[in-house]
């Protein structure tokens, strides 16, 4: 089930992850843009080392350049070709040292110069056949050959034109530029008489570009690189034990020296990205990018000899992301929990509104549903409500009392069966003709008068109204509400009875009379039954009442009525239809039986005189006409008229008697 602390928790949670997610995105968005960053300074920085490179590249051919347009140098260089020679070919040691004094005294004043102000280090004249003559930096190292260890001076001879480059020579690994001394030749072309070479350690060139960047360079050599070149004794010093991973060539912060030693930085060679080192208790971010000897510039297959190493100080920078992060963080969970906050007070104020409403409501439902338990218990009208299948589900009091069952017996039990089964003449009650099972179908309203029997089996008449009971929209049952009109019932009958009946005799009076007779007439023309119709007339009563007394004459009247009912059966209708006169239908009876029940009563008024309070007898006798209805007769009239006329007819052939009708004598199928 879902309860209102289970929302509440949903809703935490859901904000909580919003708020963790956004939190998370924009501090990486963060250290994307500072990764950017840092990554395009490092880059720029590079940018810087190599525009500065070409500066000092530039620089060196030019110095060069300058000794080797030098009359006097390339006076001497020239010269070295025709120094004598011994036996074996070798040059004259002697005239050789005279020579390469002569050189260095013309260059020594530009040698110093170039060492203290410019930081050149290295300056050396070989031959054409690149044997050196003359290293200014190293004065006793001659005479070696330069051929196939040194492709820049090699290129030189060849290309007569100047090169410069990084080169790992033997004793000095640096840049360097190289220029060819040419010598001119009236009329034909420049001699090759000799190549100039000047270096420089890149320890001044990086220190300067540190100096006005603030950042750290450094150039690392691959072991494999510097070997095979290089003298051992000018090696630079290499990273310690197994973790050997470069020549420390130049630096211009001590950091590289202490990453190098202590095996922290990737072998030269291996993929170029950014590292993150420590060192002093800081953070720095280092970039390497492959470094290409003079070779490697112009043959794309060579591996770099070494790497530039370029690394700043990141502690500044991080310290600022982190604050950065924390703030966020800060501001993501303060956003949070602000949220959260504004969420959990207008949950709170809700569910207290929610409440209020709740209890307000439940109260007024308490209260309907007692005012409708007492007005359902109170009501005088019976009330009971049934489920889809007709079962009980409530009844009330009056409903219990008048049915006579207890509540326990009427409850969940289905009420057509119970007391709704008979109807009022103890015939079955189908229940599909049970107006209460139609409204469980169709919904309608129904009013109408039925028959409910008592749990001791009597049954009593009910006016009932049953209507549906709707419930979230569909019917769910119905409600039945009735009420008891036995008493209606015995009062209506009473009515109808009394204004049927003639108030004197209690038979029929004549207009309850001519309704039965014309009744009957319907049914012999329907259904050619037989019928009889007699007309009784008391013979000269007007002067029982002029003898007797009026009460006397009502009492022979209600002696007659008497007699009339003993005599005649209980289906025949007997009326008084005129002050002291009769009519009595006879239905089933043909005019035969009618003449022989007419003499019955006839005699029986004869024989059954009234008798006074004085004990005086009085004698009455009576004329009956008879008549037999036909199928041919409309209206009461005609057979009334008929019979009239047998009474006319018995009245003239002296009273007492009864007459059958002249037309009914002969033949009874003459209609
Ligand atoms: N006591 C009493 N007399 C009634 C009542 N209705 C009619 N009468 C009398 O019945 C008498 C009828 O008299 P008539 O029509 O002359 O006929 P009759 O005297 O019976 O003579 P016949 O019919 O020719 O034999 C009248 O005197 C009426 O006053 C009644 O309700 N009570």
């Amino acid at each position: 089930m879902i309860t209102y602390r289970r929302i509440l928790a949903l809703v935490s949670l859901i904000t909580g992850l919003i708020f963790i997610s956004a939190t998370a995105y924009f501090i990486r968005q963060d250290e994307r843009q500072h990764a950017h960053e840092r990554n395009g300074e490092l880059l720029a920085l590079r940018v810087t080392y190599e525009v500065h490179l070409a500066e000092l590249e530039h620089n060196l051919i030019n110095l060069a350049q300058m000794l080797a347009s030098e009359p006097e140098v390339i006076r001497l260089m020239s010269s070295a070709a025709q120094l004598p020679r011994g036996v074996d070919g070798s040059i004259n040691q002697d005239a050789l040292d005279s020579l390469r004094d002569g050189l260095r005294t013309v260059i020594d004043p530009q040698w110093q110069v170039m060492q203290d102000q410019l930081g050149i280090r290295q300056l050396q004249l070989t031959t054409p056949d690149l044997i050196s003559l003359l290293r200014q930096h190293a004065p006793d190292e001659h005479g070696d050959s330069l051929e196939r260890v040194r492709p820049m001076l090699e290129a030189a001879r060849r290309d007569r034109v100047a090169h410069s480059g990084f080169e790992i020579g033997r004793a000095f690994a640096g840049l360097r530029g190289v220029v060819p001394v040419l010598a001119q030749q009236p009329n034909s072309t420049p001699q090759l008489v000799g190549l100039i070479e000047i270096g420089a350690l890149l320890d001044g060139h990086i220190a300067r570009l540190t100096n006005s960047t603030g950042v750290g360079y450094g150039v690392l050599l691959n072991p494999a690189a510097v070997s095979p070149t290089m003298w051992q004794a000018f090696q630079p010093p290499t990273s310690n034990g197994d973790h050997s991973c470069c020549f420390l060539l130049a630096t211009s912060r001590h950091e590289l020296r202490y990453w190098v030693g202590s095996g922290q930085l990737h072998p030269v060679n291996a993929p170029y990205r950014i590292e993150r080192l420590h060192a002093d208790g800081r953070d720095f971010d280092l970039l390497r990018f492959p470094l290409h000897d003079f070779l490697g510039q112009t043959v794309a297959s060579r591996p770099p000899v070494g790497a530039l190493a370029v690394w700043r100080d990141v502690t500044p920078a991080l310290q600022a992301q982190q604050a950065a992060r924390t703030e966020k963080i800060v501001s993501g969970l303060l956003g949070f929990l602000l949220v959260q906050g504004l969420i959990l007070g207008v949950a709170r104020l809700s569910r207290r509104e929610w409440q209020a409403q709740l209890a307000a409501q439940t109260r007024e439902v308490s209260t309907l549903a007692q005012r409708n338990e007492v007005l359902l218990m109170a009501a005088e009208e019976g009330i009971f409500g049934i489920d889809l299948e007709g079962r009980t589900r409530f009844i009330n009091t009056s409903a219990l009392r008048m049915l006579g069952f207890r509540q326990d017996e009427i409850e969940g039990e289905r009420q057509h069966l119970l007391f709704h089964h008979s109807h009022h003449d103890g015939q079955p009650y189908p229940e599909a003709d049970c107006p209460i099972a139609k409204t469980l179908k169709d919904g309608v309203v129904r009013r109408q008068e039925d028959w409910f029997t008592r749990r001791d089996g009597r049954g009593f008449p009910v006016e009932l109204t049953c209507a549906p009971l709707i419930e979230d929209g569909r019917l769910n049952g119905a409600v039945v509400v009735f009420h008891d009109i036995s008493d209606n019932k015995q009062r209506e009958e009473a009515l109808i009875a009394l204004a049927n009946t003639d108030a004197l005799t209690g038979v029929a009076n004549r207009r309850h009379f001519l309704e039965r007779l014309q009744a009957e007439l319907g049914r012999v023309g329907r259904h050619a039954t037989q019928a009889s119709l007699l007309m009784i007339d008391l013979d000269h009563f007007k002067r029982v009442n002029d003898t007797y007394g009026h009460a006397t004459g009502d009492e022979v009247l209600r002696n007659l009525a008497a007699l009339a009912r003993q005599t005649l059966r209980q289906s025949d209708v007997i009326g008084r239809v005129g002050g002291e006169e009769f009519a009595a239908l006879l239905p089933d009876d043909d005019a035969a039986s009618a003449v022989q029940t007419a003499e019955r009563l006839r005699k029986a008024l004869e024989t059954h005189p009234v008798i006074t309070a004085d004990g005086v007898q009085v004698m009455v006798t009576a004329s009956i006409g008879v008549t037999r209805l036909r199928a041919t007769d409309q209206k009461p009239e005609a057979p009334l008229g008929r019979a009239d006329e047998a009474l006319y007819l018995a009245k003239n052939q002296g009273r007492n008697r009864v007459v059958l009708h002249p037309g009914d004598q002969t033949t009874q199928d003459s209609d």
